[in-house]
């Protein structure tokens, strides 16, 4: 059976004085990725839980948070109250991983981790069953609009065989430059879930990039 290929795209680069019009441009995206950043943990800032709060008032969309943040273990949890699906900290930001991702399920989201490009996946091996999905930056985060970095393509590859392992289902998302050029690479290595920022926003239909985008990722999908 063919696997899913989801895009998620991202609204860094969208309008975000104007939310709730930004996300219903994209009715075909299987969710929504808001980057929540603090200038700690990253070099931007960008908003927080009560902007959340409101985006989940306006909206049915399937909500994928991304935090950028410092204090990785005090926070995530209130996202996961405030009804968001999915939940994304940073390993290299969390004291307690295993035990942040039980906080996050037990509050009824998807738990997921995320690792800067030059983290490596194989210390996080054993973590995977406590996991919903597994979020590779393939950029250095803080920023939408940068450049693909193909270094990160030998480690989707390696969390997609730790994946198998398992013989869960557990997503792998890629974050940074995705777009028509480099989501091939991506899902041919391992990729099920697309994060793609300035891709989307900037392209004339949002939406039919969307489609797009998913097209080419099904094409690439060898696993
Ligand atoms: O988390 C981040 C940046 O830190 C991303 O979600 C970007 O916002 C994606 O934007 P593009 O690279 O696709 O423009």
């Amino acid at each position: 059976m063919a696997m899913a290929m989801r895009i998620t795209p991202s609204i860094l680069n969208a309008d975000l004085s104007n939310l709730s019009g930004e996300i219903s441009r994209i009715p075909s995206a299987d969710g929504v990725h808001l980057d929540v950043m603090d200038n700690h943990f990253v070099p931007n800032m960008t908003f927080g839980l009560p902007v959340v709060e409101c985006i989940r008032k306006n909206t049915d969309a399937f909500l994928d948070i991304h935090l950028m943040i410092a204090q990785a273990d005090r926070w995530a949890p209130a996202f996961a109250e405030a009804g968001a699906e999915s939940v994304t900290f940073h390993v290299e930001a969390a004291d307690a991983p295993i035990r942040l991702a039980r906080e996050i399920r037990a509050r009824g989201a998807r738990a997921s981790m995320a690792l800067k490009p030059a983290t490596p996946i194989e210390p996080y091996a054993d973590m995977m069953p406590e996991l919903d999905m597994v979020l590779l930056m393939t950029v250095e985060p803080g920023f939408g609009g940068q450049k693909f970095l193909d270094l990160v393509l030998p480690k989707i590859e390696r969390t997609r065989e730790l994946v198998k392992k398992t013989g869960q289902e557990i997503w792998i998302q890629v974050d940074g430059g995705v777009s028509l050029e480099t989501i091939e690479r991506c899902a041919a290595a391992g990729a099920d879930t697309f994060v793609a920022g300035s891709a989307v926003y900037s392209a004339a239909d949002p939406d039919k990039m969307v489609n797009d985008l998913r097209g080419k990722a099904v094409a690439a999908c060898q696993h």
